[in-house]
This record gives C-alpha cells, structure tokens and sequence, in this order.
C-alpha cells in the first residue's frame, strides 16, 4: 500500500462520485482508499472498477462507513442531506477530515453538522471551484460598492437531474451579496415568481433557477439600475472542477485542527 493519504469517496456511483474517483487515482497525491454507497445499492460488495467498468481497482464497494472511515484519512462527500450529516457523525468518531460538497440542507440541517466539528475538520461549500469562489468575492465587492437602488437577482442553470433549488452556489453569491449589503439573506431571499406578484420589493434579492439537460452549472449574478446593469457569470462545462476543488481540500484539511471551513479558507480567498 503507497504513503499517500487515504480518502474515502461516498456516493461514489453518483455524477460527482465517479468523477471524485477518477480524480483522485489520476492524481498521485492521495489514493483512493474507500467508496460507500447507500445500503441496497447495486454495486455494494463488489469492486469498485469492475462497477465503473475499468480494470479491477482493489476497492469493495460498501455500506458500512464507519469501517470505511476508520481506515481513511479524509472523506470527500457529495451525496445528500440526511446522508451528509449521518456521515458527519461517524467522521467525527474517525477523526476523518469531512469534505462536503452537498447542497439542499435546511437551515436545522447546517445547525446540526457543528457538533462534529468540535472533533475532526469539516469543510463545506456549495461549490469547490477556483472560478466560483473568486465570483463570490466579486460579488461581495460589487455589493459593497452599490447602493440599494440596484437590485441584485441571480439566475442558475443546472441538469435535468439537479433536485434542490436554488443551488448550493446560488445561495452562496446570495450570502455574498447580502454580506456585502451589510443585510440578512434570510430576511430579503425571494424566489419562485410566478403569477401577480406586485412589484419587486426595494432590497430584497432574487434567486431564479433553470433546469434542462445535461447543464454542468451556470451562475449569474445580475446588479440592475435604471439605465444599466452589470452581469458577473461563472459557466462550469465540467465536473472535474469541482472534483480537483474538493480533493484539494481534503488535503489542506490534513494539517488543521478540527473546526468548520469552507473554500474560501481551502484558498485564501
Ligand atoms: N459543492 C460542489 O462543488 C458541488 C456540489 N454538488 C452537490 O453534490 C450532491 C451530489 O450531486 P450528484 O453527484 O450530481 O448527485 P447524484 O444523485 O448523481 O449522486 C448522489 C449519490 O449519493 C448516493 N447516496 C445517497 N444517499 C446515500 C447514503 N445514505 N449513503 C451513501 N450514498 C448515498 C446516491 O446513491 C448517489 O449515488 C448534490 O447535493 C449536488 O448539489 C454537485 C456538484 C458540485
Ligand atoms: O448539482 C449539481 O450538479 C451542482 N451542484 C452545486 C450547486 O448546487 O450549486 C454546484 C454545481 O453548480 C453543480
């Protein structure tokens, strides 16, 4: 077995899971030392490449975490709710460092993922990507600079198969842009227009989402005033992004102590 850092992927059948496992065993900074699949699974007991249909890769698939967990450094985690903060406790209990990238909690959900933070290293994003973490302090700057009578809407666009909206991201530049208003997103969030509306409300700011095809994940965060508007757009055309994003992560998380962080700590930012 090599030296690099064990990193269990969970929901390793899903979009993100197998992009997760392709990136990690083509990086030559960690090894791929688990895959955990939800208990009935298909692919449960069975080696993860004959699974992915590639030559055998020594790893069973399973539905035990725990064990799974005790044998890893790190777990990167992109499958659900409920599932995340299951999965949150029993990394505590490893002392894995919890890479999140699930999106769609409720407000409970966040509250209830700290606890387990208090003994092993959680970070949690709505997005791992360079480029949409970069948005996001651009779009804190441009709030911060614009006053209320430009009205902040932000429009996302994802696959067919996305079940949660707004997105994780849409959320995250809308956190941006209240932060940068110096209000609470949670008081001024309006989504899901449909019928007489009335007129926008002064300050309130707007999530729009689309959903169609195979759409990887599209951001715009539109500022509009009388006379003009400014658009700052992230277009992500692969998964990998957000796939090297978390696996970047995961080993920053090896050298700190146990607490929340996101990416904008992960990067600097
Ligand atoms: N933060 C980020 O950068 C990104 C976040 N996401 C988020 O990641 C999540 C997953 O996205 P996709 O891979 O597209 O979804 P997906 O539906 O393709 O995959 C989810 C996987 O999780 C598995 N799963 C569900 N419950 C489980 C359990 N209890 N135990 C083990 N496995 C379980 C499912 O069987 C499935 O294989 C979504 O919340 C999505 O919004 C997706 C892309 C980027
Ligand atoms: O479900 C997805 O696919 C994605 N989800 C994340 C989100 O909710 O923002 C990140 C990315 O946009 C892809």
């Amino acid at each position: 077995m090599s030296d690099l850092p064990g990193i269990v992927v969970t929901g390793v059948s899903g979009r993100m899971g197998r992009m997760l496992t392709e990136v990690i065993t083509a990086s030559g900074k960690a090894r791929l030392a688990g895959a955990v699949e939800r208990s009935g699974h298909a692919w449960i007991g069975r080696d993860l490449g004959t699974c992915l249909g590639t030559a055998p890769m020594g790893v069973t698939v399973t539905d035990d975490p725990l064990t799974a967990f005790a044998g890893a450094k790190a777990v990167i985690d992109f499958t659900a709710p409920a599932a995340t903060l299951a999965f949150s406790k029993i990394a505590a209990q490893a002392r894995c460092v919890h890479v999140i990238g699930t999106t769609g909690f409720e407000k409970e959900q966040i509250e209830a993922l700290a606890p387990a933070a208090r003994h092993c290293t959680q970070i949690r994003a709505g997005n791992m990507s360079l480029g949409v973490n970069l948005l996001t302090v651009l779009t804190r700057k441009v709030a911060e600079a614009l006053d209320a009578e430009w009205d902040v809407e932000i429009v996302e666009a994802h696959h067919n198969r996305k079940v949660d909206a707004p997105s994780g991201t849409a959320l995250m530049l809308g956190e941006a842009a209240a932060a940068g208003r110096g209000i609470s997103l949670e008081e001024n969030r309006e989504s899901g227009r449909d019928g007489i509306t009335g007129a926008r409300k002064p300050g309130a700011i707007g999530f729009s989402s689309i959903r169609g095809g195979d759409i990887v994940g599209e951001h715009d965060v539109i500022f509009a005033t009388a006379g003009e508007r400014i658009v700052l757009r992230h277009i992500a055309t692969d998964r990998a992004i957000f796939a090297r994003g978390a696996l970047k992560a995961a080993l920053w998380g090896l050298d700190r102590k146990p607490g929340q962080y996101d990416m904008m700590d992960v990067l600097g930012l």
